[in-house]
């Protein structure tokens, strides 16, 4: 391979996604490759939550229905256009709540054990909080999590295999909940198979986009995934603390939400104030209470880059990025004892790579105060995710080089080799 840094930039010349950029705030010398626990700030994002700010000063109660984005049909309309990242029609999809709470309404609705079926099928490499919010769903109904949660085990540590996951479909699971990409080796989960193998055992089945959405694309519908739920502030780039999404499958419209509140209601019925609940006929009808508008509103400006950049382009651009990373780390790095723990494949490889080394934690401080913001995850993995619109070949090259001068220098040792309060 090329590793001069001439090549990464003609890399970058070549790039066509490379003016988005510019419509990010990107700190002077500094490297982020954190995009995929919290994405940056773009100028659009940042002028959608003036504008809500603005809407707010101007109409008061009014901004409800008039100004350019009424607040009460903003849920619908940022879900709309969420749907073309997902593969789904726009009324599948609506923007609401937090992933962790979205997941709970999700698993409240349609996991309904009877007799026969009983068990809800994970993983043993999902985030926390999906294993936290799916115990506590079973303790609600009345099982015992050690006995009714099935995790399925992974043989090396870090990936699944698919045909695992198939073989622990058992005729007493009555849900399956999955992550898209997980969170650590970034590897991808092949939903379509997947959603095909629980269907034809009867069995709904769900996934956790937080580590996908706005890194793969998905067909969601054409899978007939029946669930998804995900964060909006990782490759999506809303903020802290930014509104989550949901999608539930049309086929399951016009039932009743497991949780339900007043802004699960049909629009037209909401202010008729009566005690009985007429749900909205579409995804609307997972929400539950008043949305965080000023959270929201920076998906306006977010999400109108995604439709302009296109996901399949930034799909490509973000391969053709860890795959350079990727080689660089082989030819660069191979006398310090680094472990690439990602796929490397097209298929099944995400829009990060996990990289193991029994220093991780110190060589992660070492980085960031030479200005590259990768993150640590306990209790040996750094994440490095080059994320399409915002990073560049350059900026990979010089990554892998500073880490080499790192390394070969020893200057890790400066630190502690134990976590941060986060990362
Ligand atoms: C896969 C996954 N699920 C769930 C969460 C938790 O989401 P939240 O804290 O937004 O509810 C995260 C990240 O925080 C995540 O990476
Ligand atoms: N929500 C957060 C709040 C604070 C710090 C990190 C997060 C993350 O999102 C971590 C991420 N889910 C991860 O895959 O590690």
């Amino acid at each position: 391979m090329n590793t001069e840094k001439t090549y990464a930039n003609q890399l970058d010349q070549k790039d066509n996604l490379k003016d988005f950029r510019k419509e990010f705030y990107i700190s002077n010398g500094t490297i982020y490759l954190d995009g995929n626990s919290l994405g940056l700030l773009s100028m659009r994002a940042e002028q959608a939550v003036d504008d809500a700010v603005n809407a707010w000063k101007k109409y008061a109660i009014d901004g409800w229905t008039e100004g350019e984005h009424p607040w009460f049909y903003l849920s619908e309309k940022l879900g709309s256009m969420t749907a073309p990242l997902i593969g789904a029609k726009k009324d599948e999809v609506i923007v609401t709540g937090s992933t962790t709470t979205n997941m709970h309404q999700l698993v409240a609705s349609f996991y309904k054990p009877n007799n026969k079926k009983t068990k809800i099928l994970a993983d043993e490499l999902n985030f926390p909080s999906d294993i936290y919010a799916l115990k506590s769903q079973l303790k609600l109904k009345g099982y015992d999590p050690d006995e009714h949660l099935i995790q399925v085990k992974s043989r090396n540590g870090n990936t699944l295999e698919t045909e695992d996951i198939v073989k622990a479909m058992a005729d007493d699971v009555a849900l399956i909940v999955l992550p898209g990409v997980l969170y650590r080796s970034g590897q991808i989960l092949d939903m379509e198979r997947l959603t095909k193998e629980a269907h034809k055992r009867n069995i709904t089945i769900g996934f956790d986009l937080c580590h996908s959405i706005g890194a793969i694309p998905h067909q969601l519908s054409e899978w007939g995934v029946d669930f998804a739920f995900w964060c909006t502030y990782k490759h999506l780039n809303a903020g802290p603390g930014s509104v989550a999404g949901l999608y539930v499958n049309q086929k399951h419209f016009g039932n009743e939400p497991g949780l339900a509140g007043w802004f699960s209601s049909s629009k037209e019925k909401q202010f008729d104030m009566e005690h009985t609940l007429t749900p909205a006929e579409d995804a609307g009808a997972y929400q539950i209470g008043t949305p965080h508008l000023l959270s929201a509103a920076p998906l306006l400006g977010s999400l109108e880059i995604f439709n302009e950049a296109g996901i399949k382009q930034v799909r490509q651009k973000s391969l053709e990025l860890t795959h350079y990373l990727m080689e660089l780390i082989d030819s660069e790095l191979s006398d310090y004892n680094f472990t690439v723990v990602s796929p490397t494949d097209e298929v099944t490889r995400g829009g990060h790579i996990f990289l193991e080394h029994k220093e991780a934690a110190r060589i992660c401080k070492a980085l960031k105060a030479d200005g590259i913001v990768p993150d640590f995850r306990t209790p040996n993995g750094i994440r490095l995710a080059p994320v399409a619109l915002y990073n560049t070949f350059e900026e990979v090259w010089k990554t892998v080089h500073t880490l080499k001068q790192i390394m070969k220098e020893e200057r890790y040792k400066r630190y502690e080799n134990k976590r941060g309060v986060i990362a």
